[in-house]
């Protein structure tokens, strides 16, 4: 039975950052809320160990936690990636986020070890455009493994671009290439000023919501972070059922368009059911906040059962409860957490 929060979200998924080492340096990351990216590529001392990621994801699933997000950093930066997942409860769905870039000739190796599915990382679909978001010279690269997590099997391979100021303009090719190309779904994600700054390169998400809207054929609610997906080819749209159930939406193969619009969406975070662990071996609440750490000291069994039940105590939604909104429309620290953010 999964652990709830005192808000009634059941905490049913965790997000793991193998490292925060990153072959990139995109212009707008927010690093999972650990910092710059930029650094020295070699494994760092402070990461978690293989036997500590496993354990952790064993222990979990005795709590009901039925799937794992690998992410970073760059997670493929791991050496020990095709192990953890080998070695991941069979119970969990696993899933990786990477900007795609080593997955030639090792996609099919780590789907053999169990890797369910991928999202990958590309902002636009021109090899200049993408150079100067992600600062890296490696589009071909990323084409080429985006192809390999198709073949492999890995499917639905999501595309996760980011809009904002610099991408807006490209919605529109990344919506039409994905709809056109099996095996793709596209994951627009509402840029995040939160942890990065810059506020200025937001756009209103709500324009894109209203485009697709117009010409999707199809749109449902998915129940985690109460997502929109748009489904706008219309071949591949009449093939979805009139009520379709979650995992046939999961097998949907063409034109999925999906929305994540975290930024000063109370109904997303009121859906909001994962706990997030460091490269470091900390669990975390909540990705906007950096006051909610949680260790779990040396990695115990008893260790991060402790830490994970209290993490899972002490959840609180970020918009709408830890920020609320005031008379002026803008959301600020709610009075009784404020002691907490010193
Ligand atoms: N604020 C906030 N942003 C999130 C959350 N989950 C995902 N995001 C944003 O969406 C980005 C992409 O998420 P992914 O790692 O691809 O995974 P996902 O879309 O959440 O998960 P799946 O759709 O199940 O693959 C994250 O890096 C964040 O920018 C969340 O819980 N809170
Ligand atoms: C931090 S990266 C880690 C995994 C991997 N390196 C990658 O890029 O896919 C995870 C996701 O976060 C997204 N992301 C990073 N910074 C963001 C921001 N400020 N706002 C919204 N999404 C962001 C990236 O586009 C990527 O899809
Ligand atoms: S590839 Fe991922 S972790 Fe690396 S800089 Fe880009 S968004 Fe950040
Ligand atoms: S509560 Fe935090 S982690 Fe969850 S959706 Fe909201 S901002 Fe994201």
């Amino acid at each position: 039975m999964p652990l709830s929060d005192e808000f009634g979200r059941e905490v049913t998924g965790v997000r793991v950052s193998l490292t925060d080492r990153c072959n990139f340096d995109c212009v707008y990351c927010h690093n999972e809320g650990l910092g710059d990216t930029r650094g020295p590529m070699e494994p760092g001392d402070d990461e978690m160990g293989t036997d500590d990621v496993v354990r952790f994801l064993n222990v979990v699933a005795e709590y009901g936690v039925d799937s794992v997000k690998l992410t970073g950093g760059e997670p493929m930066l791991r050496e020990d990636l095709a192990e953890i997942i080998r070695r991941a409860p069979d119970s969990m769905e696993v899933s990786m986020t990477t900007n795609g870039t080593f997955l030639p000739g090792r996609a099919e190796e780590l789907k053999e070890a169990g890797l369910d599915r991928v999202n990958v990382s590309q902002d636009a679909l021109d090899p200049e455009e993408f150079a100067e978001i992600t600062k890296s010279g490696a589009y071909d690269k990323v084409m080429e493994g985006v192809q390999a997590a198709v073949d492999a099997g890995l499917a639905p391979v999501k595309l996760n671009m980011v809009v904002f100021e610099h991408t807006a303009g490209y919605v529109e090719g990344m919506v039409d290439h994905v709809a056109e190309n099996e095996g793709l779904q596209l994951q627009l994600i509402e840029y995040m000023p939160e942890l990065t700054g810059r506020p200025e390169w937001n756009i209103d998400i709500q324009r894109v919501h209203d485009w697709l809207a117009e010409i999707a054929d199809h749109v449902e609610h998915r129940e985690m972070h109460d997502r929109k997906r748009y489904f706008v080819n219309p071949e591949a749209a009449e093939s979805v059922a009139a009520d379709p159930q979650p995992s046939e939406l999961d097998e949907f193969q063409g034109g999925m368009i999906e929305i994540v619009d975290p930024v000063e969406n109370a109904d997303f975070c009121a859906n909001c059911g994962r706990v997030r662990v460091t490269h470091e071996g900390y669990l975390k609440g909540c990705l906007n906040r950096n006051d909610d750490l949680q260790s779990m000291g040396e990695m115990s069994r008893e260790e991060i059962r402790e830490a994970f039940e209290q993490v899972v105590a002490e959840r609180v939604p970020y918009y709408g409860e830890y920020l609320v909104e005031n008379e002026r429309g803008e959301y600020e620290i709610n009075e009784k957490y404020i002691s907490a953010a010193d």
